[in-house]
């Protein structure tokens, strides 16, 4: 089985991120750069990272009008993403440039385009905080209506909680992508994650992807923290 773990690495220092990605890079699937890197290092500093020859995922939850995300996904083409984030609530025709702007520009490179996929509810937002930005309904259902939006737009797939993995398999199918963050190994803490479960649990339920940073990043040691993490999931 391939290592579904996707270690993200959210560092604004370089040095830190190619220290712990040189550490990491036999024990993980791959390796996600997100805002806080992008923002202090730029395109030179995520082809640091991806240099390293393993999987990137460029996640930037890109969410503007459709034409702005379209340009901007063409830069995160050139980053050489294997997967890459708008978030679903931008709209359809939101997602649907963003997916034709990937695919365009990576024919125009001859290079694979990224799974674009959409992120739904936010994992640290619990009932109370979707209620508090007007997700008047159960967390569930306002997720499997941006999956349903995301799939029917053109999307590869979703992020969403492990809790919702199993309803949105059901909803959108086998080849749909499902992204998990909210993973919680039962030796680390919370944090700012309100939905989550194990690692072994949200694959169990279906997970493709399993996003997994300050319990492997934050740790003593993080390759150990990664091949106990690995070994949780019969790797
Ligand atoms: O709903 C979401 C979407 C993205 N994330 C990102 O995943 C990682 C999780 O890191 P941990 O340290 O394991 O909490 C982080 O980069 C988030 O930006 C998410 O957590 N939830």
């Amino acid at each position: 089985m391939t290592n579904p773990v996707y270690v993200a690495i959210d560092t604004t220092e370089a040095a830190r991120a190619i220290s712990l990605a040189e550490r990491l890079k036999g024990q993980v699937g791959g390796f996600k750069l997100g805002l806080e890197y992008f923002t202090a290092n730029g395109p030179a500093g995520m082809e640091a990272v991806s240099g390293l020859g393993m999987p990137l995922f460029v996640d930037l939850k890109l969410h503007d009008i459709p034409n702005t995300v379209a340009a901007a996904m063409k830069g995160v083409v050139r980053l050489g993403a294997a997967i890459t984030t708008i978030h679903a609530s931008g709209g359809g025709a939101m997602i649907r440039a963003a997916v034709d702007a990937a695919n365009d520009e990576a024919a125009r490179l001859g290079m694979v385009p990224p799974a674009v996929v959409a992120v739904t509810v936010l994992t640290s937002l619990d009932q109370a905080g979707a209620e508090q930005v007007g997700f008047d309904r159960p967390v569930l259902d306002q997720v499997k209506r941006l999956a349903a939006l995301a799939q029917e737009s053109g999307a590869a797939g979703i992020v969403c909680s492990p809790l919702e993995v199993e309803a949105v398999r059901a909803l959108c199918g086998p080849d749909f992508k499902l992204v998990i963050p909210g993973i919680r190994p039962a030796w680390s803490e919370a944090g700012d994650q309100k939905r989550f479960l194990t690692p072994a649990e949200a694959r169990a339920k279906g997970a493709d992807v399993l996003v997994i940073g300050r319990p492997i990043t934050g740790a003593a040691d993080p390759a150990e923290a990664a091949g106990r993490i690995k070994a949780e999931l019969g790797l």
